[in-house]
């Protein structure tokens, strides 16, 4: 079995840094030890002028946190420009770093905003030197992986092949189901227990093997030890879900006593974006990845906190005393006076954004009109903005919390219930799968050393381990690593290398190969080619170029699926797109103009009509709220958030009682009813 052993993994112990011999850690601590974040002073931020023409820093509240140098909890409303001052901030740190062992290390939450941070601080020379060793910007998952579980795995010889949920449910349920008691036991029950075996997985310091959909069945019995066993076999095979790399992470970290100083000596400055989507566990990693010696700032907006984590421990942010930036740029007064209405906590947002002429508006609609709601929107927008203004990029948006929910409730649900190619896929919908061109793409680890011709190569040689394994070669059976393959191959005299070398190396030197349909297509012909006489003869041409390991990358498909959510409205000569989507997905999103879709929450709920008197302007309600509802609340705040411009919420007629037109009216929205 290797390394990870059924019933609990036990993964040797790994150096946490693969630059260990090189750099011994008590050496590195000693030396690098002196390496502290530079403290910044009023006349350096004069340089921000220049290098961010345009903006302004002048304000009190940012320059409190473009100085500030030690650890601080930064609470920021929407729009007030927390993304702007980081990156600002990182520009003038980059200016005063010499170190070449160490570096900042800026963590976020989702891989947009880190992009978003990346592309802000590349636009000058000085921030360019920050994406690249010895610093890191990435996510908390590509931290957790490139610094701590990554390197443990390796030590203990797994290779990794993916780290992806879908494609971990894939292979195990086809596995379980291969299993004649496991899939007697999996039939009893279908969905509970399949969601059983799909989500198997190491759990905490000690990875024990678990579900985190319910209790496995007990050790000692055939179907128990068969899925211990299960999870033990794919990670040997290298495939893990997300939250395996966390649980490595955590368990490294309980015997590496010496790691959070290495990882301080490292990075003495810790920057983390989007505090209030971190969870309480991934929290408390990062704290014990680095200690009490680093210097680390957060940055996010409690009001906006809309993953709650599973309520893994205890939310502990902004911690005090911490500063504050409560002054919007993105949207005036009037939209400030509707987001402050909602918020959950702190002092209202003051709007300093552009002053608009637009009032905020409720749409309401008839549920035989719920399909005009969106272009309804849209034909408000080109009422309101000039051809000029719509063609200067700012975006417009439809927004809903919920993406699915099948209650027993008139329309306006969900974004489906409104924009039907958003519905979701149906349930029968194919799972993911290994994927070719995400093998060969630049992995996980953004913040990563650039990749060179090494990396590349051997993913080549991997991605052809896995084709191989997806097809069913004879020749990749109980064959875990690539140079196995080969040597077995070149071993081999029916077989000609020749061939399969020239693919691999193709691949390995030409990024650009993968990047188009063409492209794809004549390497996976050109692979069939080298690899023909490996394959059983029923694995034809078409059959070998269909499997589902050569789909379009994950990219092409979100880009299909972001098709489906645009919807085009014209009125006469003039036209404008509204991009559909939920929450989640535009969080941190700057638009011209934002319609907020209401929906059925899990508060069994619907959003709008819950905070209409709120919106309104009217005081709350006192006394304790049912848990779920703070979280659908949040959600309405994010969503409000998003307009420079004009803002706009669409509320079922039917859900609005008697005085509810008039009671909105009151308190500063205009009403429309859609036509
Ligand atoms: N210092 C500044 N001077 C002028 N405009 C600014 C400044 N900072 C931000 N802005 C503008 O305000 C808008 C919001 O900025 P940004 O996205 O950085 O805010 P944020 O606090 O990260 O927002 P959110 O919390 O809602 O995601 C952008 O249009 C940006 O250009």
């Amino acid at each position: 079995m290797g390394q990870v052993r059924a019933g609990r993994c036990s993964l040797q112990c790994a150096p946490p840094i693969p630059a260990r011999r090189a750099h011994p850690p008590d050496r590195a601590v000693r030396r690098q030890g002196a390496v502290t974040a530079p403290h910044l002073t009023e006349e350096e931020l004069l340089a921000l002028g220049a290098a961010f023409p345009g903006l302004e820093f002048d304000n009190a509240e940012c320059r409190a946190v473009l100085l500030e140098s030690g650890n601080r909890d930064i609470q920021a409303a929407p729009g007030s420009g927390k993304t702007t001052i980081l990156a600002a901030k990182l520009y003038l740190l980059a200016r005063r770093w010499t170190s070449e062992r160490s570096g900042l290390c800026v963590i976020s939450h989702t891989n947009t905003a880190a992009r978003e941070i990346r592309e802000r601080v590349g636009k000058t020379p000085e921030g360019l030197r920050l994406l690249s060793h010895p610093h890191f910007i990435g996510t908390i998952h590509a931290f957790a992986n490139q610094f701590l579980a990554l390197p443990r795995l390796r030590s203990a010889g797994v290779q990794v092949d993916c780290v992806d949920d879908d494609v971990f449910a894939a292979k195990a349920l086809r596995a379980a189901r291969s299993h004649s008691k496991t899939r007697f036991w999996m039939e009893q029950s279908p969905e509970r227990r399949a969601a059983l075996v799909a989500t198997l997985s190491f759990a905490g310091p000690g990875l024990a093997i678990v579900s985190k959909s319910g209790e496995l069945p007990k050790e000692g019995g055939p179907v128990g030890d068969f899925l211990r066993r299960l999870k033990a076999r794919l990670s040997n095979e290298g495939v893990f879900r997300h939250d395996d790399m966390l649980a490595i992470a955590e368990d490294v970290l309980v015997d590496q006593k010496r790691l959070p100083s290495i990882l301080a000596a490292r990075f003495p400055l810790v920057m983390l974006d989007e505090m209030q989507d971190t969870s309480p566990r991934q929290a408390a990693l990062i704290r014990s990845a680095f200690g009490e010696r680093v210097v680390m700032q957060r940055f996010g907006d409690s009001n906006q906190r809309i993953f709650d984590g599973g309520g893994d421990g205890h939310f502990d942010f902004p911690r005090e005393p911490f500063l504050t930036m409560s002054t919007s740029r993105r949207f005036g007064p009037a939209i400030a006076e509707m987001v402050s209405r909602i918020r959950e906590d702190g002092p209202a947002v003051v709007g300093k954004g552009p002053v608009s002429p637009h009032r905020p508006t409720v749409l309401v609609y008839d549920t035989a009109r719920i399909s005009r709601v969106i272009p309804f929107f849209g034909e408000l927008v080109l009422a309101r903005f000039d051809a000029a203004t719509l063609a200067a990029g700012q975006r417009v948006r439809a927004v809903c919390a919920r993406r699915t929910g099948m209650a027993n409730q008139a329309p306006g649900r969900h974004v489906g219930d409104f924009w039907p190619p958003l519905a979701t896929p149906p349930a029968d919908a194919p799972p993911k799968q290994a994927n070719a061109w995400t093998m060969l793409g630049e992995g996980p680890g953004i913040g990563a050393v650039p990749t060179n011709l090494g990396p590349r190569a051997e993913r080549a040689r991997r991605m052809v381990l896995v084709a191989l394994r997806e097809a069913d070669s004879p020749a990749a059976v109980n064959v875990r690593e690539p140079w196995q393959l080969f040597r077995g191959l070149r071993a081999r005299e029916d077989f000609d290398l020749t061939l399969l070398r020239k693919v691999c190396r193709l691949m390995a030197m030409d990024k650009e190969a993968s990047a188009t349909a063409l492209g794809r297509s004549t390497l996976v012909d050109m692979l069939y080619t080298a690899v023909e006489p490996l394959l059983f003869p029923g694995m034809t041409r078409p059959r070998f170029a269909a499997l589902e390991f050569f789909a379009s990358p994950a990219e092409e498909a979100d880009a299909e699926a972001r098709h489906g959510g645009l919807c085009h409205v014209t009125v006469g000569e003039r036209s404008v797109t509204v991009d559909v989507d939920t929450v989640a997905m535009t969080k941190g999103e700057t638009h011209l103009a934002t319609l907020y879709l209401e929906s059925y929450g899990l508060s069994r709920r619907f959003d709008i009509p819950d905070v209409v008197p709120l919106l309104a302007g009217q005081p709350r309600a006192k006394g304790r709220l049912p848990a779920t509802i703070p979280l659908q609340r949040r959600h309405v705040y994010v969503g409000l958030s998003r307009p420079t411009d004009f803002l706009c919420v669409a509320v079922n007629r039917g859900r609005l009682d008697g005085d509810g037109e008039t009671t909105l009216r009151d308190g500063g929205w205009d009403v429309v009813v859609v036509e």
